[in-house]
């Protein structure tokens, strides 16, 4: 179906294609249209201009949408997921609220084991259900591009078990999924103390995760208490001989050098980032190829540091925005949140959050070449906003739903 988006008030994120993220000064930036139009065809956008420019002689419309006084933009692109897991973990957040931190119900066999006990109970078919509702609730919040974390499982067959519903979402759902094995997301009990016997075993299912195209990125949580940089290194290595490329947690609570690792290895991302040394955006600065992604959903849900991103874009890095939907630090897939959030508590501005969960998200999950932007030829997956006064009002209004109607490949959701 073709559509015609007429009489937009502003149209957001407009770039030639030989943009593929965003750094530094230039996220101060979000070019736009005032009073606009977008021509999709086939999915695609074709043609965007001023509605001055309007010539619809040439075009074939099945639908004209009227976007009197609304915003039109790229859908948000949301690069760190973990939709799918089994339950929830809403006894350990009334824990949290009683004193316990997250370390400590960590400690005690809580966090990502007990979420890794409730999927290893859970089938398969179970584990989808739950997890195309988180799907579809984001789509409906206005993500039109996302990536989801196995990690869960932490035994083979478990792990195998997420990475086949992250499958499933793939191709049951039109937008962008790409998938992520995290393994080493924490060491089961039965591993307790044999780390490198565990990390042997993750290694062990990279060729059959390769063969049958299971997932795109390899992850691993590189924290004090979980996997240390010589273990983050050495799944890297691996890793990439399976053709998987790393996108990374790192720097959640302490900074070990993660940060580095991921560099070393070419990682997409590193994701996180709540601590943050000197050197670390030193390095930053180095790695053109990699984006530091921010969850400030996390910080918001843990009451832990978020991500310095006025130090780090002000340094002149880049920045993306994710949710990190899970279980158990962000049980939300909200992405309008997080882009209120980072504008309230991370100083960022409208411009630069609306960036970094665009144009710099699509970057994060190897897709700017053909979503994040309004771009002609790329995907039609935009959000039309409420009738608001202007975007400033999008991060402003925190916690209103203002998404009057999202497409994915110019189909209404
Ligand atoms: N930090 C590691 N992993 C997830 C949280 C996992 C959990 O608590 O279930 C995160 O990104 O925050
Ligand atoms: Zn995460």
């Amino acid at each position: 179906m073709n559509l015609l988006i007429t009489n937009i008030k502003e149209l957001l994120q407009i770039r030639d294609q030989s943009v593929k993220k965003v750094a530094g000064e230039e996220m101060k930036s979000l070019p736009s249209l005032k009073k606009a139009y977008v021509y999709v065809k086939d999915g695609k956008i074709e043609d965007f201009g001023l509605m001055s420019n309007l010539d619809t002689s040439g075009m074939q419309v099945d639908k004209i949408i009227d976007a009197e006084g609304r915003i039109v933009m790229p859908g948000w692109c949301d690069s760190h997921t973990h939709i799918v897991y089994a339950g929830n973990r809403e006894q350990e957040f009334v824990d949290r609220i009683n004193g316990l931190s997250y370390e400590e119900i960590a400690k005690r066999g809580g966090g990502i084991l007990n979420s890794a006990k409730k999927l290893q109970e859970a089938s398969e078919s179970e584990l989808y259900e739950q997890s195309r509702l988180r799907l579809e609730t984001a789509i409906c919040q206005g993500t039109t591009a996302i990536e989801i974390k196995s990690g869960y499982g932490l035994n083979p067959e478990a792990e195998i078990k997420m990475l086949k519903v992250i499958q499933r979402l793939k191709r049951n759902y039109e937008l962008p999924v790409r998938a992520t094995f995290l393994g080493a997301h924490a060491l089961p009990s039965d591993f307790k103390s044999d780390k490198d016997g565990y990390l042997d075993q993750v290694i062990s299912m990279l060729p059959e995760i390769a063969e049958q195209k299971l997932a795109d990125y390899i992850d691993i949580f590189c924290e004090e208490g979980y996997f240390s940089v010589a273990d983050t290194e050495r799944l890297l290595k691996a890793g990439q001989e399976h053709g998987l490329i790393p996108k990374i947690h790192v720097n959640q609570f302490n900074a070990i050098g993660g940060v580095q690792a991921g560099i070393k290895y070419n990682a997409l991302s590193v994701d996180h980032l709540e601590e943050m040394r000197t050197e670390d955006i030193d390095s930053l600065l180095q790695a053109e190829a990699t984006m530091p992604v921010a969850l400030p959903a996390c910080s918001y849900f843990l009451s832990i540091p978020y991500t310095p991103a006025r130090k780090m874009i002000d340094a002149g890095l880049a920045l993306a925005l994710a949710t990190d939907y899970n279980p158990g630090s962000s049980p939300s897939g909200n992405m309008n949140f997080v882009v209120s959030t980072a504008c309230i508590k991370m100083k960022m501005t409208p411009e630069e959050a609306i960036n970094a969960a665009t144009i710099n998200g699509a970057y994060a999950m190897g897709i700017s070449d053909t979503h994040g932007s309004i771009t002609e030829g790329k995907a039609a997956n935009l959000i039309i906003t409420k009738k608001i006064s202007s975007y400033y009002y999008l991060p402003y209004s925190f916690g209103e739903d203002l998404i009057y109607k999202v497409l994915v490949n110019g189909k209404l959701q």
